[in-house]
């Protein structure tokens, strides 16, 4: 299975340098507020996707006073598919991955090797947010559930840019026309197939999560629903045209999540929020893993906060039982004594990481 075996660790955030053997299954790390416990975790998103889950300035990752940062990670395929070493180091205008000690000029080489999903208090904007969030989320699922959700994903992008240009200059040109429907029909159907797949494996997860509930998820395809796309351009043409940018299309879609009859966000307790945010990004992992033959890692950053023991005992037990590599920070160790499956404890002071035995 897909698992870190080793991480290596430097000049990133306050950490000291670290050496990791993180156990296969949940590995929790503790400390108090700024030790480095999210330090930790963000190190080990930054080699998978190369950006944190918190914030986008990469410059902030590296040590302050340092030039650069260095990160190593040996990733353990399935069993009977080896070993693949992945490196980054980076300073503040460039970067250089490896693959077994090649150079390899895309992070998508590194996030292919190690698939993460992280879970953090900003996730609840899944439900809570703007749109952008929950379509960035459908879509990331679809990159690691789908080999052609990429290439179909970029096709779109490059028709609506292409569009817009034209749109600019007041200007429509059939056959882009009909390429912007094309590709644009491609991804909605491709995005409603990815969250087919999700809800199917939602039924067990509900029971587990949130008992007693019923969640639906609806595609909003980013123009009225009673209508085609071609229709929906051509009724809105004039206001396209005023506003010289495309209006109705996959970038516009959203996700409409409900807990019975009413719109999560409306209705739902905070802590029942992050219980539905947990319980999609764990039939994510269900899915990826399914779809790739092995599972994935988690990062759970603060599994207390919001969370009741009841609730958090829910999720690692789940965690424990699923076969994913996890791990899971926590201000107060003792806060989880005793709940699920914990495999390893790492203690965080001051940057520093000791595995406690
Ligand atoms: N580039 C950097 N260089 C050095 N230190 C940094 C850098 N970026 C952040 N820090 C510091 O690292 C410390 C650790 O932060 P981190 O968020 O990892 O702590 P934490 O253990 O998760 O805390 P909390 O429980 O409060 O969430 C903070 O004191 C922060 O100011």
């Amino acid at each position: 299975m897909t698992r870190l075996a080793t991480l290596h660790v430097e000049r990133f955030r306050n950490l000291e340098p670290v050496d990791l053997e993180p156990a296969a299954g949940i590995n929790l790390i503790h400390g108090v507020n700024g030790a480095g416990k999210t330090s930790l975790l963000e190190a080990i998103h930054t080699l998978s996707l190369g950006r944190s889950f918190r914030g986008n300035n990469a410059n902030e990752l590296i040590r302050h006073g340092a030039d650069d940062l260095l990160l190593r990670a040996e990733v353990e395929a399935r069993s009977g598919r080896g070993v693949h070493r992945l490196a980054m180091q980076r300073d503040r205008r460039s970067m250089v991955l490896r693959v077994d000690q090649e150079n390899v000029p895309r992070l998508s080489e590194l996030a292919r090797l190690l698939p993460v999903l992280a879970l953090h208090p900003q996730s609840d904007d899944l439900v809570l947010g703007s749109p952008d969030h929950r379509r960035r989320f459908l879509d990331r699922v679809g990159f690691y559930a789908r080999t052609d959700f990429h290439e179909i994903h970029r096709n779109f992008q490059r028709a609506l840019k292409q569009r817009n240009a034209l749109l600019r200059r007041g200007q429509r040109e059939p056959a882009w026309e009909r390429l912007y429907l094309e590709t644009a029909g491609r991804l909605e159907a491709a995005r409603r197939d990815v969250l087919a797949d999700l809800e199917q494996r939602m039924t067990d997860l509900l029971d587990r999560m949130l008992p007693g509930h019923r969640l639906t998820l609806r595609y909003l395809p980013g123009y009225r629903q009673d209508l085609a796309l071609d229709e929906a351009i051509r009724q809105g043409g004039e206001r396209e045209r005023d506003q010289q940018a495309s209006l109705f299309g996959p970038h516009r879609a959203d996700l409409k999540i409900a807990l019975g009859d009413h719109e999560a966000r409306q209705v739902a307790s905070r802590g029942q929020i992050k219980m539905l945010v947990v319980l999609l990004h764990l039939a994510v992992l269900d899915l990826w893993a399914e779809v790739r033959g092995e599972p994935a890692v988690v990062l759970f950053d603060d599994l207390a906060s919001e969370l009741d023991a009841d609730n958090r005992r829910r999720v690692l037990d789940y965690l424990g039982q699923s076969g994913h590599q996890a791990f899971v920070s926590v201000i107060a160790a003792d806060a989880i004594d005793g709940e699920g499956d914990i495999q390893a404890r790492f203690a965080v002071e001051d940057g520093q990481v000791r595995k406690m035995v």
